[in-house]
């Protein structure tokens, strides 16, 4: 579905992002990226939506290279979704209907198919009473379920969420854990960027843990995450559950 191969992104900068990024998610449906600020989770995910360019190395979506012509990034969008880590950066228009159905009336689809696609995906994210409302008297969670929905309203079978709880409270996280479950068992796959080891814990089926633009380990998170030292060295957290094993282990 998604992987790399030797994947190195240096910006104009000379900032080195990406070293050697080597991911297959072909196998699992929630995969996790956890690293700690700075450590190159955007840029990646950038870069597997074409919007970045490798410096070096290759992308392959569905055992195709990557390529970055009109014609052949217009498919890439229609097999891949991005929800950005600011709403703030994805939300174009003033009312939450207008703006889930933005991407479809680029499609030129049918009023009556888009009203169907636009009223299901707010139904699915829970903001579908609120439809009518200006984007910007929504709250922050609010917001970023709209975002949510106008990613899944195009109907692509590959998200990529980067930091989909940041900033939320635990209703506003709980209420996305719901839905990424909900397309997992729907047969999307997902790529969840995060340094909210929690939530990857209790998500992920893999997980890569990335350092200063590499990958530093990957495997089933339940494995990973009780190696202490690997967690320490990306400046990460061990999951509570984690914690809690092993404190319950020492008694
Ligand atoms: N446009 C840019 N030009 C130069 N350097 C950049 C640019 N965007 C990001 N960087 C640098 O690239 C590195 C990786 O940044 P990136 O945003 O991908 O990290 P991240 O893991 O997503 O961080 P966070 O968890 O804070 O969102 C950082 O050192 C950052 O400063």
């Amino acid at each position: 579905m998604i992987k790399t191969q030797g994947v190195y992104y240096v910006y104009e900068d000379g900032t080195q992002a990406l070293k050697n990024i080597n991911l297959n998610i072909e196998r699992h449906s929630i995969v996790g990226i956890v690293g700690a600020n700075g450590c190159g989770k955007t840029t990646l995910f950038f870069n597997l939506m074409g919007l970045l360019k490798p410096s070096k190395g290759k992308i392959f979506i569905e055992n195709e290279e990557m390529k970055y012509n009109k014609k052949a990034l217009k498919n890439i969008r229609q097999k891949i979704g991005m929800v950005f880590q600011d709403p703030d950066k994805q939300i174009f228009y003033s009312r939450v209907y207008d703006d889930v159905a933005f991407g479809l009336r680029n499609l030129d689809m049918e009023q009556s198919e888009i009203q169907r696609r636009v009223e299901r995906t707010l139904e699915w994210v829970e903001m579908k009473e609120l439809q009518e409302k200006p984007v910007h008297f929504l709250s922050y969670g609010q917001k970023k379920r709209v975002a949510i929905a106008g990613v899944l309203a195009m109907g692509n079978d590959i998200l990529l969420l980067d930091e989909p709880t940041a900033g939320l409270d635990a209703v506003g996280t709980d209420k996305i854990i719901a839905i990424v479950q909900k397309l997992s068992e729907k047969g999307k796959k997902i790529l969840i960027s995060s340094h909210d080891m929690d939530l990857i814990y209790e998500l992920c089926d893999y997980v890569y843990v990335m350092f200063q633009g590499n990958f530093i380990g990957e495997g089933d998170p339940k494995k990973i995450f009780m190696q202490e030292n690997l967690i320490k060295k990306a400046m990460l957290r061990q999951p509570w559950v984690v914690k809690l094993k092993n404190r319950r282990a020492d008694l």
